[in-house]
């Protein structure tokens, strides 16, 4: 798609769900595969289905539910995706952040992103919640960027800065939450790596990640998290861990989509907790 294209559509659509709704959210949030079940926190909903806005992308990634969802959480006005956009779906990173910039158009300033990961971390265990404190978007290295090509001024700048990528404030306090709510046992702390998949990774390629100081492994979130950062907005990321990565060729085990798919819903307590108070929390400070 070119970038007129791309431009016309990104206002069309925004212009559909700004006719449509009159909930004017603050926050957003991806919930990532398995995790859809986030909206429960959701009261009075507006849903709209992918299918039903126009240019918007659909998804046809199992556990990923493809509903936006507008409502509130604790009070607070919010914009839910349940389910997004894979690159290995044949999107292009572009068409993979659409949804990040209508958030940014429609008035949105913080962005909750949800994923399921792979541990790469020796110490990490299948159902742990790591906090994402930086990525290696091995994607973007491959040059699969969301930011290249003409750079849309109206929304951030050519060369943005990835300090501070992920808001340490807010790490911070999602401890806290664990601690007080007694999930801190099952809470990490790490660095995401983005792969495009479908295919899980080689025994080699689980080794490579590790050396480069990845600690759990998926196929989203970077591309979304550059073009949120790219329009000043302040991130905070979580991963599930479902499965622990394989670089033993002795090791009969494998990932498998289905049991990645059901492991977030064994923490659905912890998780809705979490979401609930980072999402009042980044209300608070804005
Ligand atoms: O959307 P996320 O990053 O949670 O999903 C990844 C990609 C696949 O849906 C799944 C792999 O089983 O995890
Ligand atoms: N690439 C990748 N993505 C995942 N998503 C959930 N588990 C995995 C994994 O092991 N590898």
């Amino acid at each position: 798609m070119n970038h007129d294209d791309y431009n016309s559509n990104l206002y069309e659509s925004t212009k559909y769900l700004l006719d449509n709704v009159k909930i004017k959210p603050k926050i957003g949030i991806i919930c990532g595969t398995g995790l859809g079940f986030l909206t429960d926190e959701i009261q009075e909903q507006i849903i709209f289905p992918y299918q039903s806005i126009p240019h918007f992308p659909v998804s046809t990634t199992k556990g990923h539910l493809g509903n936006l969802i507008f409502g509130y959480i604790a009070g607070v006005p919010v914009m839910c995706l349940q389910g997004r956009f894979h690159f290995f779906e044949g999107y292009s990173p572009q068409e993979c952040v659409l949804p990040i910039r209508m958030m940014k158009l429609l008035g949105i300033t913080h962005v909750l992103i949800s994923n399921s990961a792979g541990a790469l971390n020796p110490k990490f265990q299948i159902g742990n919640i790591m906090l994402i404190k930086d990525h290696i978007n091995m994607l973007g290295i491959a040059g699969f960027n969301p930011l290249c090509g003409p750079n849309l001024d109206s929304l951030g700048p050519r060369f943005p800065c990835m300090n501070e990528a992920y808001c340490t404030q807010l790490i911070k306090y999602a401890r806290k939450v664990a601690e007080e709510e007694n999930f801190s046992n099952n809470i990490c702390e790490g660095v995401y790596g983005c792969v495009s998949g479908p295919n899980y990774e080689t025994a080699a390629e689980v080794k490579m990640l590790r050396m480069v100081g990845i600690d759990a492994v998926g196929m989203s979130t970077a591309h979304e998290v550059l073009t949120a950062k790219h329009c000043n907005m302040t991130v905070f990321a979580f991963s599930i861990i479902t499965n622990i990565c394989i670089s033993n060729y002795d090791d009969k085990k494998h990932p498998d989509h289905e049991v990645i798919n059901s492991i977030a819903e064994t923490k659905k307590h912890a998780l809705r907790k979490l979401v609930t108070k980072i999402v009042q929390r980044m209300d608070e400070s804005r």
